[in-house]
């Protein structure tokens, strides 16, 4: 099959909002326009969100709790201080103070305990909450149909199963429920306060508005350095994955230099995105930190007066300052988790989009059973474009008719680009046609369960795709109820036993990744080893074309025919012998049936089928000949 992503990605796609942001470095497919969401998305992102920590909350409020719990320890702590210095060291009476010196520590320990439970807890919960949403986001994209993944490149798809589940995972770890910790801190620091002394309370919050203002300022900056960051650390994915796929042409083609140019460009944008971001950050803690300082004065200047005067105790001075030190530390911590919410929302946004994806085959809601035997396949006026909107130039296959009987072998033959790959692509349903219908004996495919129509059909493509595993693992994709003996009857038939068997551990031999430390031989082997222990009721076999030695050549040769030989065939065949032995050939052009027959029947036809055969043909030795003793005869 030939592989059209590089094509098809590059084409407009008006339907994809995230289209991505070509980069000064000129990776494709680098970046997401970060949107900005309004409250009320806020509120149904936060809905949505909360069905994947529904099954948890028992645990969720527990933590919700344990928080207000957490801050009543630790604000008791100042107020135990003012106790010890009123009542006992200024008026120099000792006996108590150790019991406020124990419930002092108590305190500490108990907030630390609290602290420790509620944040563990959490973490359980939301750890188990981001699973199952990646969980539900692999098997969604699964499903995906094929269509879908030639329109979105894959660095794209990546970023949002991976980083912005992370950045969910970050909000969630360090930000949401602490904030909600924050904040029953803040309200309780002020109505301690002004119960302990209004005018002194009101005095030291002149500050506050001031504060805000700063915050809010900050917000902006560092909420734009923010996406900044996700918008470069989505170019470096894409730069890596499009490098690392690609890395046998950017070898070949000497392009190392050019490559890591370009890495080195994003890089540099990533680390100035970072270096801002904590710019932003450190400017905001060094000003909360300035503003706190400021207080601290202010109620020194104001309470000392007030101590002198005998109006207010010194154990309330040092209270109030205590409570104003805890009081600072929640804003800067909210103005910071403000940020990692709004970045979570925004991620958030984009993996409910692909979770609310449907691009996908539709499934008959009452399948008709599948015939057991004997298919009989039809195409019956078939139209197809890969567009959703065809327009007259956009037609792959042209009402297309014909039928394969059962047991047929067909090959099909045309140009590059006439639409080979397309019938076979349609006839395992990886697309639905366009207009028309593809039937098995008389009923459309659309009527019978997907999964159990593709399981009769098994596929040879052209790059012989396998799996980081073992061979086993590669020939059963996983299907247990195939026995060793039935495999390696398969690989037998194939050829493939004696490969396999040359490793010390034969079956379990590991494959690296798409069987990087196979030959290209080796790999059509365990491919048609692969489809014949799927037992299919149709072969599809897209020929590959590759370089391999005479010897495995033949080898490859006799495969093919005993693979032909057992059940239905469709070849898009590209050997000699493979054309010669199909019971018809179809001779594609644009989308269309140009000529039918047995080879013989098309070589006297002296039409389109001769000049292609010549023409795909000519280096085989004998080809030429044979079109002349043919059409002489
Ligand atoms: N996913 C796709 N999206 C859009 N157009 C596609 C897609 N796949 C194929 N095409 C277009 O459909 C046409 C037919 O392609 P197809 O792969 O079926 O041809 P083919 O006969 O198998 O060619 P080849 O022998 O080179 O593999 C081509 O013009 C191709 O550009």
């Amino acid at each position: 099959m030939s592989d059209k992503n590089t094509e098809t990605n590059q084409q407009p796609d008006s339907t994809d909002e995230l289209k991505p942001e070509r980069p000064s470095g000129g990776a494709i497919g680098s970046g997401f326009k970060e949107q900005t969401l309004g409250n009320t998305t806020d509120l149904a992102l936060a809905k949505r969100l909360w069905s994947f920590m529904r099954p948890y909350r028992v645990t969720f409020f527990f933590c919700l709790l344990l928080l207000p719990v957490a801050s009543a320890f630790g604000l008791a702590q100042p107020h135990l201080l003012q106790v010890a210095i009123d009542d006992y060291l200024v008026p120099r009476n000792l006996d108590g103070l150790p019991w406020v010196v124990a419930a002092f520590g108590a305190a500490v320990f108990l907030q630390a305990g609290a602290r420790y439970l509620q944040f563990v807890l959490m973490q359980k919960a939301g750890q188990r909450a981001l699973y199952d949403l990646r969980q539900r986001m692999f098997s969604h994209v699964q499903t995906l149909s094929v269509g879908f993944f030639h329109r979105h490149p894959t660095g794209r798809l990546m970023t949002r199963m991976t980083t912005d589940i992370e950045s969910l995972q970050e909000a969630l770890s360090s930000g949401m429920i602490t904030m909600v910790g924050d904040i029953i801190t803040l309200v309780a620091i002020v109505g301690i306060l002004l119960y302990k002394d209004w005018k002194l309370a009101l005095i030291s919050f002149t500050v506050v508005p001031f504060l805000l203002v700063l915050i809010a300022v900050f917000r902006h900056f560092l909420r734009a350095a923010f996406r900044e960051i996700r918008v470069q650390i989505a170019r470096l994915y894409a730069h890596l994955q499009e490098s690392i796929t690609g890395i046998e042409i950017v070898q070949l083609f000497v392009r190392e230099h050019i490559s890591a140019d370009e890495y080195r460009a994003i890089n540099e944008d990533y680390r100035k995105a970072n270096l801002n971001s904590v710019r932003y950050d450190a400017m905001l803690y060094a000003v909360v930190e300035a503003v706190g300082s400021v207080t601290v004065g202010i109620i020194i200047w104001y309470g000392s007066g007030q101590v002198l005067e005998n109006v207010m105790t010194i154990g309330l001075l040092v209270a109030f300052l205590e409570y104003m030190q805890r009081f600072f530390v929640p804003i800067r911590d909210l103005a910071q988790k403000y940020n990692l919410l709004q970045s979570a929302m925004a991620s958030s946004e984009r993996i409910f989009e692909l979770l609310d994806t449907d691009d996908r085959i539709p499934v008959a809601a009452a399948p008709t059973p599948l015939p057991t035997a004997d298919f009989r396949l039809e195409f019956e006026n078939v139209w197809f474009s890969y567009s959703d909107e065809p327009d007259d130039d956009s037609w792959i296959i042209k009402d297309l008719s014909f039928a394969i009987e059962p047991g047929e072998k067909l090959a099909l033959v045309g140009h590059t680009g006439a639409g080979k790959t397309t019938i076979t692509s349609l006839l395992m349903r990886l697309y639905d046609v366009t207009r028309g219908r593809i039937l098995i004996n008389g009923i459309d495919i659309r009527e019978f369960d997907l999964n159990e129509y593709r399981r009769s059909f098994a596929a040879v493509l052209q790059d012989s795709f396998l799996f980081r595993g073992t061979i086993r693992e590669n020939l059963t994709l996983g299907d247990e109820s195939v026995s060793h003996e039935e495999l390696v009857e398969a690989a037998r038939i194939v050829h493939a036993h004696p490969m396999i068997t040359r490793y010390s551990n034969g079956y379990e031999h590991l494959i690296a990744e798409r069987g990087a430390n196979l030959s290209s031989g080796e790999k059509q082997l365990l491919s048609f080893a692969r489809a014949l222990a799927q037992q299919p009721h149709v072969l599809i076999l897209d020929e590959a074309t590759a370089n391999v030695d005479t010897d495995t050549e033949t080898i490859i040769q006799d495969a093919i025919d005993k693979l032909m030989a057992r059940q239905t065939s469709v070849v898009i065949a590209h050997r000699l012998s493979t054309i010669q032995k199909a019971n018809r050939i179809i001779v594609l052009h644009k989308g269309e049936i140009i000529e039918q027959g047995t080879h013989q029947e098309l070589l006297a036809l002296d039409g389109h089928y001769r000049t292609l055969y010549q023409l795909q043909y000519a280096f085989d030795g004998n080809a030429a000949a044979e079109v002349d003793a043919t059409i002489s005869a």
